[in-house]
């Protein structure tokens, strides 16, 4: 049995076993009676490590010893591991050549908080979005086959991802390969909130089901190599199979289903994946766990332990400081809104793909709960969605990280824009995130949207700009997408009331001479630090589409200079938009557009890494001065 903890150990555990493991050969070594003593070094040197840099908790304490036995069972990097997410891969990582390194995951130059193919050779597939293992996992079978190797292809999914439409997509794609692939569904009955829907009920009541668990158990675990007297009991498990396991399901599309069983019952793991491992065609274990197995307080709150904090050291000498107010979160102020809003407009539906609390959406989600849809992880659903809704002269509002939008793009083209329907997109985490990194960037949003015909698209530069920008959107009667950033912003108070502001036009915010900066978004409150010591015209833009002509075309008159300042991609990006709006109306001015360079920023503190790509205050005061100085050298020139 797994020990359970009480406390997160703030100094390095005793490990001898673990500290033994370099790499997954030496845990092959090990006799299977190690395995559990094995297990309990792992968790504890995780709640340590994790304690210790903080990040991703729970997932990876339900699946240490699916971890070890996988990394025990397959030949590891050669056979293929590939975990979905990858929030839950710190096992993983640990046991293959970085357990040290654990200690700085997620932070700048330390590992990433995902599965990264330049990271290892173990890290088989990059992660961070979900629902893409299996169907990576049969292009690494079906690739082995055309290569002439028996390497082995495993996916390791949760419930939660197992919701997304891809995943079945690949499961109907292997069933019909017939390819040698292994799907593990591990199964703990959540997402980062409760997981819902059909198939969550469909699962729990599988596991539920004591009946079947019963008889299968007094029977025999994999059905391949079974000898006649088994007949009896096979045909009737096949019975009760069909009552209540997701045999229905898995099998009827094309997999051989076994399952369910106890994911935290290290020698039944390995028993039943050792004699699946040579089963041919595709195979579905279903495996039940624990999120936050291991850690009290996780188990107890597994959404509240899906990510923590690193833990502070306690300072040896307690000074005295004034309590300073906290800072709402950007995702607060939209939650907030929301609240306000639904509690005037009847028509308002909330929607959200599987991310309640990081949407701030969970007073919403109690106050107006028929009223509020969390569709799982289907954000191409949760698009389609809003647009049935709003086909019926609902309000949809759709809740969604920058980054997961990615995933309903051609919904929001197709079903939302090109019908001009009256959905509004409340982008959260937009520009960089910080600790997650590449993956979850929100970087590219005003690329993807502003092309979209019919899309409007505002920029808040501080929280009440958020409040009353979410509220012009909602206002627009089309869709209109509004884009804030993690995290806290100026702290910049709210306004109870809400004014609709004028769709594309900007506010200035000082006026001064020769450079004009024009400020989208959460860099306003940075490129306004800059202006002042540059004596420049500050202009927060507010929307990104449609852009305040007038104001462009006023401040390319007065000054020598154009600055475009934002938290996106420099291609494609609001500055684009200006640039383009320039060009076509024959406007010959320098411009110096500072936003994200052409390459991926990975994981670190957010204003480290935007310091880094020249976009703090004072990187952007030192770039407009190089601009201006070498545009006096320019003329200086003969
Ligand atoms: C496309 C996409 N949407 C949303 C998320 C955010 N997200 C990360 S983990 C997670 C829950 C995953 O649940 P499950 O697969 O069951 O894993 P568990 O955390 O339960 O181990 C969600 C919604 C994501 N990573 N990718
Ligand atoms: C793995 C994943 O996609 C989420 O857990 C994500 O890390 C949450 O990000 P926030 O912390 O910004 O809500
Ligand atoms: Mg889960």
């Amino acid at each position: 049995m797994p020990r359970t903890f009480t406390q997160i150990p703030l100094t390095r555990p005793n490990t001898p076993l673990l500290d033994s493991i370099n790499r997954p050969a030496d845990l092959r070594r090990l006799p299977a009676a190690q395995l559990g003593p094995l297990a309990d070094e792992l968790r504890e040197y995780l709640l340590y490590a994790v304690g210790q840099a903080g990040g991703h908790f729970g997932a990876g304490l339900g699946v240490v010893e699916l971890t070890i036995a996988l990394h025990y069972l397959y030949n590891t990097p050669d056979d293929r591991l590939v975990w979905d997410v990858g929030h839950q891969c710190y096992p993983h990582k640990i046991l293959t050549g970085r357990r040290e390194g654990l200690l700085n995951i997620r932070q700048q130059d330390g590992l990433s908080g995902f599965p990264k193919r330049s990271e290892s050779e173990y890290d088989t597939f990059g992660v961070g979005h979900s629902s893409t293992s299996i169907s990576a996992a049969l292009g690494m079978a079906l690739g082995a086959e055309m290569a002439g190797s028996d390497r082995r292809a495993v996916a390791i999914i949760g419930d939660g991802a197992m919701t997304a439409g891809q995943a079945f997509e690949a499961l109907s794609h292997a069933a019909h390969t017939r390819s040698n692939l292994l799907v593990v569904l591990n199964d703990n009955n959540m997402s980062i909130s409760h997981n819902v829907g059909g198939l969550a009920n469909y699962f729990a009541r599988v596991w539920a089901s004591k009946s079947y668990i019963a008889l299968r158990e007094g029977g025999k675990k994999v059905l391949s190599a079974m000898p006649a007297a088994w007949d009896f009991v096979r045909r009737t498990e096949e019975s009760m199979k069909n009552m209540v396991s997701p045999d229905m399901l898995f099998e009827s599309i094309g997999f051989n289903y076994i399952g369910p069983i106890d994911g935290h019952n290290i020698e039944e793991l390995v028993r039943t994946l050792r004699n699946m491992q040579h089963l041919e065609g595709p195979q579905l274990l279903h495996v039940y766990t624990t999120k936050g197995k291991g850690f009290a307080q996780a188990e107890l709150d597994p959404v509240g332990y899906h990510a923590i904090n690193k833990i502070e050291p306690k300072p040896k000498v307690q000074v005295a400081v004034p309590a300073k107010p906290k800072s709402p979160k950007y995702q607060e102020i939209f939650g907030r809104w929301l609240c306000d809003m639904a509690a005037r407009d009847p028509r308002l539906v909330g929607i959200t793909p599987a991310m309640c609390e990081g949407s701030g959406m969970v007073e919403f989600s109690q106050r107006f709960a028929d009223r509020y849809h969390d569709v799982a992880i289907c954000e191409q659903h949760a698009v389609t969605l809003a647009a049935g809704l709003a086909c019926e002269k609902q309000k949809p509002v759709v809740a969604i990280y920058s980054t997961f939008l990615q995933r309903g793009y051609d919904q929001l083209i197709h079903d939302v824009a090109l019908q001009d329907l009256d959905v509004t997109f409340a982008l959260d985490r937009a520009g960089l995130v910080g600790e997650d990194g590449a993956t979850h960037g929100g970087v590219f949003d005003l690329a993807y949207l502003r092309t979209v015909p019919n899309m409007v698209i505002a920029a808040p530069s501080d929280e009440n700009e958020c409040r009353q920008l979410l509220y012009s959107a909602y206002q627009h009667n089309g869709p209109a997408a509004v884009r804030y950033p993690r995290g806290t912003g100026p702290g910049v108070a709210t306004e109870e009331t809400m004014t609709a502001l004028p769709l594309g036009q900007s506010r200035t915010l000082q006026t001064g001479k020769d450079v004009a900066i024009l400020a989208f978004g959460a860099l306003t409150p940075a490129a306004q630090e800059a202006g002042k010591a540059l004596n420049a015209t500050v202009i927060d833009m507010r929307w990104v589409k449609p852009l305040d002509r007038d104001a462009i075309m006023a401040a390319a008159a007065q000054h020598r200079l154009l600055v475009t300042v934002e938290d996106h991609q420099l291609m494609g990006g609001a500055g684009s938009a200006v640039n383009e709006l320039l060009l076509q109306e024959g406007v010959q001015i320098p411009v110096l557009n500072l936003a994200l360079p052409d390459h991926f920023i990975h994981h670190g503190k957010r204003d480290a890494l935007l310091a880094q790509a020249g976009l703090d205050s004072a990187s952007i005061e030192r770039r407009i001065r190089e601009r201006l100085d070498s545009q006096a050298s320019l003329r200086e020139a003969p």
